[in-house]
Parts: structure tokens; C-alpha cells; sequence
């Protein structure tokens, strides 16, 4: 997929001016990386590919989940948690344990004035959210098992889990399910077809 193509995608999915905010964050994000390492500077080039679309495609992967927060663990550079807020009303918690990178959501947050968004300074072991979330996301935090066991607390059985993984995906998901009940299955990716994203519901120990 191209660049334009990825852009595009996004037009045709979310509309003109959906596409519009995701250009500004995405303006945000490459003046703030000169600043401090958000994303990598050769990812640059291909802000909507790797980063954009690859974080937008996960919005209609959760269209199914029930009401409540989108909560976006290891959000770092507000991805996928800044681009799941521009496309979706339902309120947005991104979990961050480094301060600059805090510093960054925030700022992001309110330049694009997302007002249904919040940021926790924590690890997503130290974070309890006043009601399970609807959803979850984490792009590049943890290995499966370990991400389910840090961050199942902030969850129910309805929760629906998004993650992106990579081509590890499959390796993962079949480690998981030693762990852990559940549903899951893995998406590929529209954006790196080499890499899948884990869908998974009904979640819980076993
Ligand atoms: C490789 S970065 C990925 C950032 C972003 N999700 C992305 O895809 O660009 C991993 C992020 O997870 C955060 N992180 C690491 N351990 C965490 C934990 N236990 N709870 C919440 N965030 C964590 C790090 O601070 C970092 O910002």
C-alpha cells in the first residue's frame, strides 16, 4: 500500500475531515520527534503506512464493542490512542509511564482539541479505570501473555482487545492460549501484510 492509498483509505472510510485532524496530528508528531524520539526519523516518509492508517485501521476492527473507554496502553507517540480518539467519540485513555512522552499526549490532546481524551501517568499495572474498558489497544508494548497478565485488571469479559503484532502474531496467540481463555483470532494487517493484529474477547485466566 502507498502512501496515498493509505491516505485515501482513510478518506473513503472516515470522511474529509477525519482525514484533516489525522494530517495535523500527524504534523504534530513529526515537529515533536525532532524533538524527542517518538517514532523512528526513517518512518518519516511513511507517516500514514506505518503509523496513520496502520493505528486507524484497528477503529473498525472494535466497531462491535459495547459502550465505554478505549483504553490505549503504551501509547508513546498516540499511537494508536491519538488516531483512535480523532475517529471515534467514545472516551480515550492512554496509559504512558514516561513523562516526556505524557508531556507529548497532552500537548497533542489539546492542539487538536480532544477533549475525550485523558492521559495516566502509570504503568497499566499501577492504573485501575473507574469501569472496565471497552476496549483495548497496545501497538509495541509486550509480548501477548505478558500484556493479557499486566493489564487484565482494566478489563471485563466483554472487553474487545486490539492489538497489533507483527509477524509474531500467530506465534503469540498460540502461546496465549495456554494462559488464557478466550476468543481470539488474528487479522492481517491492511498496511504490512506480513503482520497480523490479535482480536480477542471473553479473556480471562485459565
Ligand atoms: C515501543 S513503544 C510503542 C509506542 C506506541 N504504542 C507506538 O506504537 O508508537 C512502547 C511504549 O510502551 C510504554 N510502556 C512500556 N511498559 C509499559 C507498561 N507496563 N504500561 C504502560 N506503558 C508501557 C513505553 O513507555 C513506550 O512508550
Amino acid at each position: 500500500m502507498s502512501e496515498e492509498q493509505a491516505r485515501e483509505w482513510v478518506r473513503a472510510t472516515f470522511g474529509v475531515s477525519r482525514e484533516t485532524q489525522l494530517e495535523r496530528f500527524a504534523a504534530i508528531l513529526t515537529e515533536a520527534s525532532a524533538k524527542q524520539n517518538l517514532i523512528s526519523a526513517s518512518t518519516l516518509d511513511t507517516m500514514w503506512t506505518r503509523h496513520i492508517t496502520d493505528s486507524a485501521q484497528l477503529v473498525p476492527l472494535a466497531s462491535n464493542a459495547g459502550e465505554g473507554a478505549w483504553l490505549d496502553i503504551g501509547s508513546g507517540a498516540g499511537l494508536p490512542g491519538i488516531v483512535a480518539a480523532i475517529l471515534s467519540d467514545r472516551p480515550v485513555v492512554l496509559v504512558e509511564p514516561r513523562v516526556r512522552r505524557v508531556e507529548f499526549l497532552r500537548e497533542a490532546a489539546l492542539l487538536l482539541g480532544l477533549t475525550h481524551v485523558s492521559v495516566e501517568h502509570a504503568k497499566v499495572e499501577a492504573f485501575t479505570p473507574s469501569q472496565p474498558a471497552a476496549i483495548v489497544s497496545a501497538r509495541a508494548v509486550a509480548e501477548l501473555s505478558k500484556l493479557l497478565a499486566a493489564s487484565v485488571h482494566c478489563t471485563s469479559l466483554s472487553t474487545l482487545w486490539v492489538l497489533p503484532k507483527g509477524r509474531q502474531a500467530e506465534t503469540e496467540v498460540a502461546a496465549a492460549r495456554r494462559k488464557w481463555h478466550g476468543s481470539f483470532h488474528v487479522e492481517p494487517s491492511m498496511t504490512q501484510p506480513e503482520s497480523g493484529i490479535v482480536v480477542a474477547i471473553g479473556v480471562r485466566p485459565r
